[in-house]
């Protein structure tokens, strides 16, 4: 496949083990290939009826599918842990298109979803409650419950990543789960759908029904659901807790990020620069957990942000299917006008433009009605700047400079949100008495923006609650 040819020519609502063209609309959406600018599906947004349908095929399901043992369960999260990756190509193909992100990463996506599936296929197996010994010979016990009918709603940023690390916990512990991709990016979520029913999923157990904001609330309200798991935005965020508190629903919310990177003057710099990098511009900056605000030691500022710079210019922008590629085109014109804009502001508020914050028109005439820019470097930066406090959601590094360990600590934590942070130094002592102070989820050591399964990922403050990945997750489904 190549950049330019693909169309969407199938329904892309899920119910019943088979896609579906939805029972009623709550209007349509379009999705494009950033890369182009093209349109590749027009699709009809779920309504009130559509979405009660999904919920009563996940009914049915959850009945069938919550009897099973954990064994039974993990035979078949494994087998379709086995078709994600010996479909890892076609599926990292579908997510470059829709997404715009590289090939590269996108196949790095598809391996965090298989292993997810086989991390929790491997718990569905061993989950249990407990024999709780009282006074006088009695006893009590406990037992691990599923929750009944799940709703997961998904940000574009990581859009078949998010589908697996929602669902593959939300199975393994016996729930059954209605799925809302974002709209921008409705395709890949289909093929993990197919995946379940052909791994022996029974019929409805995991649904998909498209639309945005009206259809995710229909989903939140509906008094049949138990749960909701939501990634996206703060505000978004917010309705949905206001929503879920409506039907005391408890819910798992992955918020945005402003996360701070700490760069001492005593780290590996070649290993520093490439963690800014990483940091910053994967998914062509579109990643809740990035560091972007990168904290440099006075004594090393200048060599650093002469590196970054160097090598940020280097990174190769264009078609996303091609194998060298390591960014690509923002997800839609709107948020690249978006992040133009968070540069323009930074410039009126005295930031200094060291590399890219343009847009960039690739040689190649099928790519010209894209969505592109170029890596941005902002230097003279200070805390109260727009670029520094707000999440901007796009490939745009601020750098900031600081003299000691107390002043930074109190710097990286003064923001609303705590998601992330990352800390690079050869001094160990330092690196691990940092992260214990570091008000976030997921703290980095000399390394950014892993996300191995095994570990659990969510947020402090109003980067959200709840876990995903990790043993704890079960205790969000269950
Ligand atoms: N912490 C995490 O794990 C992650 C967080 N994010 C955050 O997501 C944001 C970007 O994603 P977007 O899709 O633009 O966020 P968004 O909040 O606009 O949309 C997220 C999802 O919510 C749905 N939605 C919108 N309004 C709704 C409503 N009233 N009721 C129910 N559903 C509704 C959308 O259709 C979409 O599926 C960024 O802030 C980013 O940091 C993104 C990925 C991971
Ligand atoms: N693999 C990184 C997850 C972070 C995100 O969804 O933005």
């Amino acid at each position: 496949m190549s950049t330019g040819t693909f169309v969407v020519s199938q329904p892309l609502n899920y119910r019943g083990g088979a896609r579906v063209e939805p029972a009623d609309a709550s209007g349509t959406e379009k999705a494009f290939e950033p890369a182009t600018g093209r349109v590749i599906a027009t699709f009809t947004c779920s309504g009130e009826k559509e979405v009660n349908l999904a919920v009563q095929n996940a009914k049915a399901a959850f009945k069938i599918w919550s009897k099973k043992s954990g064994m039974e369960r993990c035979r078949i999260l494994l087998e379709a842990a086995r078709i994600i990756r010996e479909r890892e190509d076609e599926i990292a193909t579908v997510e470059c298109i829709n997404n715009g992100k590289s090939i590269f990463e996108a196949r790095l996506d598809i391996d965090t979803s298989w292993q997810c599936l086989e991390y929790y296929a491997g718990l569905a197996a061993s989950m249990a409650g407990e024999h709780i010994q009282l006074p006088g010979g009695s006893f009590g016990y406990t037992r691990r419950e599923p929750l009944g009918i799940c709703v997961g709603i998904g940000a574009w940023n990581y859009p078949f990543q998010i589908a697996s690390w929602k669902s593959a916990p939300a199975l393994a512990c016996g729930n059954a789960m209605v799925f809302k991709p974002s709209p921008f990016t409705p395709v890949s979520a289909l093929l993990l759908a197919e995946i379940y029913t052909e791994a022996g999923v029974p019929p409805g157990l995991f649904n998909v029904v498209q639309g945005g904001a009206a259809t995710g609330q229909f989903l939140c309200q509906h008094h049949d659901v138990a749960k909701v798991s939501f990634t996206g935005s703060v505000p978004t965020g917010m309705k949905i807790m206001e929503m879920s508190a409506k039907g005391i629903k408890p819910v798992t919310l992955e918020l945005g990020g402003k996360s701070p990177l700490i760069i001492f003057s005593d780290c590996d710099m070649n290993n520093a620069v490439k963690g800014a990098l990483m940091a910053n511009f994967l998914t062509q900056g579109q990643v809740c957990c990035n560091g972007t605000r990168v904290f440099v030691q006075k004594e090393i500022l200048d060599k650093f942000t002469e590196e970054v710079v160097k090598q940020t210019q280097r990174i190769k922008i264009g078609d996303p299917l091609l194998e060298d590629t390591r960014m690509g085109p923002l997800i839609n014109r709107p948020h690249l006008e978006r992040v133009l804009g968070f540069v323009k502001v930074a410039k009126e508020q005295g930031a200094k433009v060291l590399c890219g914050g343009d847009i960039y028109v690739p040689e190649d005439p099928k790519l010209k009605d894209g969505y592109y820019m170029r890596p941005c470097v902002l230097t003279n930066c200070r805390d109260d700047m727009t670029c520094v406090k707000e999440e901007i959601f796009g490939p745009v590094m601020c750098i900031l400079s600081f003299d000691t360990e107390a002043e930074v600590l109190e710097r990286a934590n003064d923001t609303t949100f705590g998601l992330a942070a990352g800390v690079f130094t050869r001094d160990i002592q330092r690196a691990h008495r940092v992260v214990a102070e570091l008000q976030a989820g997921t703290c980095f050591i000399n390394n950014y923006n892993v996300s191995p399964v095994e570990l659990p990922f969510g947020g402090y403050k109003k980067s959200g609650f709840g876990r995903e990945n990790g043993r704890v997750t079960i205790e969000y489904y269950s």
